[in-house]
Parts: structure tokens; C-alpha cells; sequence
């Protein structure tokens, strides 16, 4: 597979050693399809893994072995989703940058229009999972994760036009990813981001309705400590975006839901139990 790699497809990975052969392969057999807008020769992978150390650097291996164009980047100082993207970002080759998950829930099959989707005027690509086109997007998930979704996704509303800022699965050009400055790389929210510190206007996104996959191995990272970061990664951007006065609302709008959350949770409590579980468990992002 020699010739210029115009697009870099960037896979930030934590514990997927079982998903990155199905992940690149079918990646590739989409790209080798007779229709596909990009050939697969022109295309690069970058899996960023924070030291896994689960198998995934020998599937990568032996993937090159086999042809693929796939390497492997292995964080030992650093970790979390965003930053591990950024990373991928900067390791690109190509001028066309995708973003996308390990676990096989953002579609292999989509990548081809994805990547073929961004040009110098659509500077940033967004798999959507609403409008029409798209699967449902949550069927199979429980309440509480339709919930948090749909909630994330509100707030956001005043900061993008794009449909699903949420969705992990974008794409964006390199001159557009070296504009943004003073990146927050906490969390998982790295495409809203960009979308607005690399100031995407509406006319430059384009958008590819996707249908959201289940996770059929390994498990979600997401956990309370990541809505945490999205939520002070919000009140950041609105910051950022307008004067100190609506992020001032935004942040007593949150301290509102907050009350009203800590109401309904303290009613059913028993009387005693003013303080509630320990600190968080999840992985440090
Ligand atoms: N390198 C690295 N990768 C990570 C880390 N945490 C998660 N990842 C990788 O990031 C991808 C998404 O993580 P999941 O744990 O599968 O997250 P999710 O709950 O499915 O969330 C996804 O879907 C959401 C939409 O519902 C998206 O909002 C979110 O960005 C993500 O794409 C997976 O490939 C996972 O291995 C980390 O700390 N380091
Ligand atoms: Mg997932």
C-alpha cells in the first residue's frame, strides 16, 4: 500500500484487543469496495492506546504483517479519550482526519463517505445520529443513558448547529484542527470542542447520518466522572463563546439541576444518610 495517505483514521483504544482486528479489517474492506470514494491505499489507521497492555499492540502487529496500514501508539504518561485523539491528530499523515471508536459501535462501513465527505470547504464531518437516514439512536439502551444523551446534547445546543455534537464519530481537516488553540482535553467531548475552538461554521460541516452499534465486547468507559468533565468542559466553552454574563446563567442553570437532582435523591434516602458513597472509581481521564 505505497502512494501519498491522504486521510488518517485516528482509534482511541483502552482495552480492545478484540475489536481491533474486526475494527481494521472491515475498515479496509469498505475502502477496497469497487464504489468506495477513497481507495484503501490512501488511507492510514492510528489506534492511540493508554498501555493497555491486553494483546492489542500484537493484533496490531500482526495486522502489518498482514498489509494493513495500522500502527500503534502507546500512551504510558497519559490518558483519556480526548487527549488520546489530539495525539492521533498529530500524528496524522493525511490532510482528512476521522475520529472513531474502537468498540465497532461507530460503523466500519461508513468510513469511506466519512472521509470523502470533508474537502477545503466542508472542513469537519459529523456521523449523526439523529435526522433522517440515521438508526435509532438508543434503541437497546437503558433509560438512564437516553437520558444523559439527550441531556448532553441540549446543552450544547447553543454552542454548534451541528446535530450530534455527542457522537464521537467526525471527522475534521488538518488546517482546521491547527487553528483551534488552547484545546480542554479532559473527558470525552472532544468534537464539540473543536467544533468550537476551531470556529466550524455551520456551512462547513457535513453531516452523515449513522446508525449507533451495540458494544459487543469489552466494556464502556464512560462513567459519573466523565459527565463531570462535560459539564465543566460546557460551562468552558460558553465561556469561551459568549460574555461571562450567559456563561454566569448557564452555570446557575446548572446549579439548579444540580439542587433539583440532590432533592430528588435525598427523597429517597433515609433520614440519616446525609453523605453518600466515596469517590469515584472510574479510570483518570
Ligand atoms: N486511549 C484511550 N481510549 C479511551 C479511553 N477511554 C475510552 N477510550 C476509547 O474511546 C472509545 C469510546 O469509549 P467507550 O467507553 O466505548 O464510550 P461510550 O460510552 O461508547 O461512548 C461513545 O459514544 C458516545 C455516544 O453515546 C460518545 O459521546 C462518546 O464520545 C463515545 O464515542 C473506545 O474506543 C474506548 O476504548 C482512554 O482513557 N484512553
Ligand atoms: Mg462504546
Amino acid at each position: 500500500m505505497l502512494g501519498a495517505i491522504d486521510y488518517s483514521v485516528i482509534v482511541p483504544a483502552y482495552r480492545e484487543a478484540s475489536n481491533l482486528r474486526p475494527l481494521v479489517t472491515r475498515i479496509f474492506a469498505a475502502l477496497s469496495r469497487i464504489d468506495s470514494p477513497v481507495s484503501a491505499g490512501q488511507v492510514e489507521i492510528i489506534v492511540v492506546d493508554d498501555n493497555s497492555r491486553d494483546g492489542s499492540v500484537e493484533v496490531v502487529q500482526a495486522l502489518q504483517q498482514e498489509g494493513y496500514n495500522v500502527r500503534i501508539i502507546v500512551r504510558t504518561t497519559e490518558r483519556g479519550l480526548s487527549s488520546a485523539v489530539v495525539r492521533g491528530f498529530q500524528e496524522a499523515q493525511g490532510d482528512n482526519m476521522l475520529c472513531m471508536d474502537a468498540d465497532l459501535q461507530h460503523p466500519p462501513e461508513y468510513v469511506p463517505q466519512m472521509l470523502a465527505a470533508m474537502s477545503p470547504t466542508k472542513l469537519f464531518v459529523l456521523g449523526t445520529r439523529y435526522g433522517s437516514g440515521a438508526g435509532a439512536v438508543d434503541e437497546g439502551w437503558p433509560l438512564y443513558r437516553r437520558i444523559i444523551s439527550n441531556g448532553a446534547r441540549m446543552l450544547a445546543l447553543a454552542l454548534t448547529s451541528a446535530s450530534d455534537p455527542m457522537s464521537g464519530f467526525f471527522g475534521i481537516r488538518k488546517e482546521a484542527f491547527l487553528k483551534a488553540k488552547n484545546l480542554n482535553t479532559s473527558g470525552f467531548k472532544i468534537a464539540l470542542e473543536l467544533l468550537v475552538k476551531a470556529q466550524i461554521h455551520s456551512n462547513a460541516i457535513a453531516e452523515v447520518p449513522f446508525a449507533f452499534g451495540l458494544r459487543t465486547a469489552g466494556e464502556s468507559k464512560l462513567d459519573s466522572k466523565v459527565m463531570r468533565l462535560y459539564l465543566s468542559q460546557l460551562l468552558e466553552l460558553y465561556w469561551y463563546s459568549y460574555n461571562g454574563l450567559i456563561a454566569f446563567a448557564f452555570l446557575l442553570f446548572l446549579a439548579l439541576i444540580f439542587l433539583v437532582w440532590r432533592y430528588l435523591t435525598a427523597s429517597n434516602e433515609p433520614m440519616m444518610a446525609t453523605t453518600v458513597q466515596g469517590g469515584g472509581h472510574g479510570r483518570g481521564q
